[in-house]
């Protein structure tokens, strides 16, 4: 396949120093130090703030290192696809999969769009196949995607014709670019007829479900009697292309894995699983059979192509890469499209996506898999270690085939194809003989006993599936490299309010921990088997977000603690000025990166905000979510994030306004601000407890952390106030009023006995 005739690299890497972020970040871990070793040796000031405070520093002084280490020797990647077609006889084939799980929360035309911006890559049509998983069995997203191929036959050799940028239609037709000024007649001819045809399309397929024409019709017969968690597996290949034309339109196929109630169905994990596996040769488990192709592609329902030769891209990665350890997937990184101005929830991640999810990780080991936006290897997912490759002892023994990936002699024909990273020939392939084979076998229950989601396949420890999976290939020795193409891969859709934010957080919050309490966990991971000591750190890294919220809400409470009862916590002598530093240093240091990046004050202010108000609230919840897990209490759920293709309007004032609901996400802010205000109403009215002994004495800079907190809390505050929507229900207000009083009460207990 890949026979490298010519010399020039596919692509390069290059190191960077950022100096001066290593000069800052050391200050701030000096500092950091500074203040611990200060409460250490201040033997006179102990007491339990001083303890506890002593505690949560510790966490973000260790938390501070996962950063510092993670972000200091960042790296980019930088790809030549104009040299892919000298140097590999023909490109490899691609399997694209696109999963989708609600047609509500998830309407159907943004998956068309994803779909459409995928199929029309600038890659050999007849080397591209797109699976579409729909876990939601929705006659709706089986008719959406029905009118989209027929689209898609006008809409591909329109992109290629004119090569069209971007290639999501809905893009291509916004508001910025909804007039046509061009000279040539033949193009806004044909640009007008295309936006008519979208505009229909648009129309046609946002109806009710059940008002779908010809739902009776027998394409939509099997969708009757279904219910979204009850229903057999469901493969149609919505548009074959037959011939195997190079510039035609690639394989479109529709699959709703079968699920059962009280079947657990493992969520994505599970969907990409079937996906993976489903139509090999004989079992209803894919993408195996049709086209077993090398490399796969893995893109959430809202992330369109932005970078129609992304695929090419990443190929100049995983064919350059041999000779040296190989690379086990090419990640892309997560942009937005919805972005509004100054990111007033905090979700669109610049910052981090920049230094430490971007670069920072791809100057060690590779990038984490962030679940979209990936190219993985086939080989890697079924399981092979890259010794496993430089030994030749790919070929497992018919017994261990049995035991890690089921029993059936057909899909084991097609993993041993995998393995050995062969491709079928076009002519192997048929995609009606094959689906009919596949759907008459019932896939339910095929994962019992194997290795499915447990060493193969995408792993089912962590309601994050994407970071455990990524973690199981580090830990393997494989590495992974990061593509940023211009213009950037893929966009998608940021969540839109808060409570999706929230929502989305708390996943990721419990999802984090999952995996820090499971055989996958990173420390074993780096001790006994090949994850590198900084990637390591980069994996603390982001499992501190299930950790660190908890340190903050202790830290607050801290707070709150010392006014009430008239003592303190920081510092009273010269001691005083480390964390006066420290803060100032923290925020001049990050106001200037973001400055530095060509955001604003406003977006750096919000994003300061915003992580005490998003980790205390969703990642506390997500923090006491697994702790009920590990008690054996409740289990951890999926929620899916809401989208929108058009979420707000420019002038929409209250698109940046905080939203709440009765859910508990937002309890521990409300409680963490009652407390706050509680705590200075009782300074204020002189209600003070008085601290053991006389030098206990709560000072102005205790008072002040409480403002500040309040001041971050400022949209709650509002929210106490607020009716409807933007209004804390008064349920949770009173809960946290509870709370509040419990504390305050406990508070005087301890310092009266
Ligand atoms: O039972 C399910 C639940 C979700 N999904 C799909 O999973 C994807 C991600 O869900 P989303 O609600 O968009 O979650 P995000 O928080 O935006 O996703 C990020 O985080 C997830 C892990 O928490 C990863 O799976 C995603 O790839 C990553 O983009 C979507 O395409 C869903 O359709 C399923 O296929 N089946
Ligand atoms: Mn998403």
């Amino acid at each position: 396949m890949a026979n490298p005739k010519s010399v020039l690299p596919l692509y390069e890497k290059n190191w960077y120093k950022y100096n001066y972020k290593r000069v800052f970040d050391s200050i701030i871990l000096i500092l950091l130090l500074l203040l611990l070793g200060y409460r250490l040796i201040s033997v006179n000031d102990y007491s339990l703030p001083w303890f506890v405070a002593f505690l949560c520093e510790c966490w973000f002084t260790l938390g501070w290192i996962f950063t510092m280490s993670t972000q200091w020797s960042p790296a980019l990647v930088k790809t030549y696809p104009e040299r892919l077609l000298q140097s590999v006889e023909e490109l490899p084939a691609v399997d694209i999969f696109v999963t989708t799980a609600d047609d509500k929360l998830e309407p159907p035309i943004i998956t068309v769009n994803t779909v459409l911006s995928v199929l029309s890559l600038d890659y050999p049509s007849h080397k591209l196949s797109c699976y579409v998983s729909d876990d939601a069995c929705s006659p709706l997203i089986f008719y959406a995607l029905q009118q989209a191929s027929s689209f898609a036959k006008h809409w591909v050799p329109f992109c290629k014709k004119y090569n069209v940028q971007t290639r999501a239609p809905f893009r291509y037709f916004s508001d910025d670019n909804d007039e046509c000024t061009t000279n040539n007649e033949e193009f806004r001819q044909e640009w007008l007829q295309m936006k008519d045809m979208y505009e229909n399309l648009s129309r046609d397929i946002d109806v009710d479900p059940k008002s779908i024409p010809n739902l009776h019709e027998s394409d939509f017969a099997i969708f009757s009697n279904t219910t979204r968690t009850d229903h057999p597996a469901i493969i149609k290949a919505i548009w074959e292309n037959k011939e195997m034309v190079e510039n035609g339109v690639p394989h479109l196929i529709y699959i709703s894995r079968e699920k059962r109630p009280k079947q657990p169905h493992h969520y994505k994990a599970g969907a990409m699983n079937v996906l993976v596996n489903f139509l090999n040769p004989y079992w209803t488990r894919v993408s195996g059979l049709i086209t077993n192709a090398p490399f796969m592609l893995n893109l959430d329902c809202d992330m369109i192509v932005n970078n129609p030769k992304i695929v090419q891209h990443a190929m100049c990665i995983f064919l350059g890469s041999r000779g040296e350890k190989e690379v086990a997937f090419v990640q892309c990184p997560q942009r937005f499209y919805t972005s509004l101005k100054d990111d007033p929830f905090g979700n669109q991640m610049t910052m981090t996506y920049t230094f430490i999810l971007g670069a920072g990780l791809a100057g060690l080991q590779g990038p984490l898999y962030c679940g979209t936006n990936c190219f993985h290897r086939r080989k890697v997912i079924y399981g092979l270690s890259p010794d496993d490759v430089e030994n030749g002892s790919n070929k497992l023994s018919e017994e261990e085939l049995k035991q890690t990936f089921g029993a059936s002699n057909d899909l084991m024909k097609s993993i041993i194809h995998a393995l050995e990273e062969r491709t079928y020939s076009t002519n192997d392939i048929n995609v009606k003989k094959t689906i009919e084979k596949a759907t008459q076998v019932a896939c339910h229950g095929y994962e019992y006993g194997t290795f499915w989601g447990k060493q193969v396949g995408w792993i089912y420890e962590s309601i994050v599936e994407d970071i455990v999976t990524g973690l199981l290939m580090h830990a393997r020795g494989w590495r992974s490299e990061l593509c940023t193409p211009n213009p950037i891969a893929f966009v998608g859709c940021a969540p839109g309010d808060n409570l999706a934010t929230m929502s989305q957080f708390k996943r990721w919050a419990t999802g984090m921990l999952e995996i820090f309490f499971c055989k996958h966990c990173p420390i074993f991971a780096t001790i006994f088997a090949k994850l590198s000591f900084r990637e390591f750190l980069g994996y603390m890294w982001i499992i501190n977000w299930g950790f660190n919220p908890f340190a903050q809400v202790c830290y607050s409470c801290v707070i709150a603690y010392c006014i009430i009862t008239n003592s303190y916590f920081l510092p009273k002598d010269w001691g005083i000025y480390i964390p006066i530093l420290l803060v100032i240093f923290y925020n001049v240091y990050t106001l200037y990166e973001y400055l530095a990046l060509g955001l604003s004050t406003k977006a750096w202010w919000n994003n300061e905000r915003m992580s005490k108000i998003t980790p205390m609230n969703a990642g506390f919840c997500g923090f006491i979510t697994m702790l009920l897990k590990l008690l054996g209490v409740s289990s951890t759920v999926f929620e899916i994030t809401k989208k929108d293709i058009a979420p707000f309007s420019e002038d929409d004032k209250n698109a940046t306004r905080y939203t709440f609901d009765k859910s508990l996400v937002f309890l521990p802010g409300t409680t963490v601000l009652l407390l706050q205000l509680t705590a200075i109403l009782i300074k204020m009215s002189g209600f003070q407890k008085q601290g053991l002994s006389g030098n206990y004495e709560c000072g102005m800079v205790e008072m002040l952390c409480s403002v500040y907190l309040i001041i971050c809390y400022w949209p709650f505050l509002k929210g106490l106030f607020e009716t409807g929507k933007y209004g804390i229900p008064l349920s949770t207000i009173s809960k946290g009023g509870i709370l509040t009083c419990l504390f305050v009460i406990l508070c005087r207990r301890t310092v009266s006995g």
